[in-house]
């Protein structure tokens, strides 16, 4: 359904999340419709439009950004873009729902929460999607009430059946392993001071040179540990799994019913996902509706996100950097973050 009080929307990047967020924009969710499209590959953002209607093309991003057409922007181009394109953003004075990572290293994100700060307005959404996961709401709901006594620790894995060419061994930390790092802030509700991540025997059949699979290791501020598997040239399925272990017990997400062996998606017992569009298409739809509602109401709070915002990218990329070194040494290694309370606003 659109008329003339939807929320016009930007979509920049339509790879694989961009034009998957246009077609939930325009036939799954209320409230907002593509107006411009913008892509580096100006061919693939013409293919997209052509699906959409009404919507443009804007060969330049900046200029989708600033347009007179445009009331908000999804961020779907490659993490090393987004620090322009999010300051774009700030500077037009424009709600933003931008994919994870917010950007790709712990000093320009944090100079994008100072600068939102500066605004006084909360404009930036970071696509952490499983915070609107159904089963990740029943896992902190298990948490916060108290029925699995204080959790200790938290057994992740993150298993991917491939990742596009330009993926490198740094790329498992800052994009992958990233959204344990968001999962952990979100469950336990507090930081993590220091990561370490492991490097066991690569996986041979990947046809990379990754360090792949890579275990991660966070502790957090109370002392808790978690551990992250991330393997993502299984070339088989999408497993994503959550085991919180606490005084009374423990709760397991991610893990189908019945389901003991694992090969290829419909082999065994319930299904598996073939990726990540299948497995958080209701999360994600989640995640774009709540950022309409929340920024359509935007102008009488001053608050434009429902979900993880600026300082949340912040956070998980200094984690990731710290990561991110781990995995050139071993080493564990302190996570460097300024305190919240330094930067009014954030
Ligand atoms: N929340 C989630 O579960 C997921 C998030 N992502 C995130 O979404 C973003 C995009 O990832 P994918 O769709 O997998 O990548 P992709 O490579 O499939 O698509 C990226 C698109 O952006 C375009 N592009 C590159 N540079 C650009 C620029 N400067 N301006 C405009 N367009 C540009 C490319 O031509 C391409 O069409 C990344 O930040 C990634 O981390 C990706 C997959 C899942
Ligand atoms: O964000 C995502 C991808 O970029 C990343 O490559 C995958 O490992 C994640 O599972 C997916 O959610």
């Amino acid at each position: 359904m659109s008329d003339n009080t939807d929320l016009r929307i930007a979509v920049l990047g339509v790879g694989m999340m961009g034009a998957d967020h246009v077609a939930r924009i325009t036939d799954r969710i209320s409230g907002a419709r593509v107006t411009v499209i913008n892509d580096y590959l100006t061919e693939k953002a013409e293919q997209v439009a052509a699906t959409v209607p009404g919507a443009r093309v804007v060969a330049d991003p900046l200029e989708a950004i600033a347009a007179d057409d445009v009331d908000a922007v999804v961020l779907a181009t490659p993490g090393p873009t987004h620090e322009k394109q999010l300051l774009a953003c700030l500077e037009a004075g424009k709600p933003v729902m931008c994919e994870k990572p917010l950007t790709t290293d712990a000093a320009t994100s944090l100079e994008i929460v100072k600068r939102e700060a500066e605004l006084g307005r909360k404009l930036i959404q970071v696509g952490f999607m499983r915070r609107f996961d159904a089963e990740y709401e029943q896992l902190k709901a298990a948490i916060v009430g108290g029925e699995l006594g204080q959790p200790l620790v938290m057994h992740c894995a993150h298993r991917n059946p491939a990742v596009p060419p330009y993926f490198d061994s740094a790329m498992i930390v800052k994009d992958s392993i990233v959204h344990e790092v968001d999962v952990t802030r979100f469950l336990f509700a507090e930081e993590i001071i220091s990561v370490q991540v492991i490097r066991p025997t690569a996986n041979s059949l990947s046809g990379t040179d990754l360090q792949d699979p890579q275990i991660a290791i966070f502790t957090t501020e109370t002392g808790r540990h978690v551990d992250v598997e991330a393997f993502v040239t299984t070339g088989l399925a999408y497993e994503v799994r959550t085991e919180v272990v606490g005084e009374l017990g423990s709760a397991m997400i991610g893990l189908d019913v019945g389901l003991v062996r694992k090969t290829r998606p419909g082999v065994w017992g319930g299904t598996i996902t073939p990726d990540f569009r299948v497995r958080f298409g209701a999360a994600y739809d989640a995640e774009i509706q709540r950022w309409v509602h929340a920024v359509r109401s935007g102008a009488e709070t001053g608050n434009y996100v429902d979900g993880p915002g600026a300082w949340d990218g912040y956070a998980a990329a200094a984690v990731c950097e710290a990561g991110v070194r781990s995995l050139e040494t071993g080493e564990r290694v302190t996570v460097d973050m300024v305190d919240r309370a330094s930067i009014p606003g954030a």
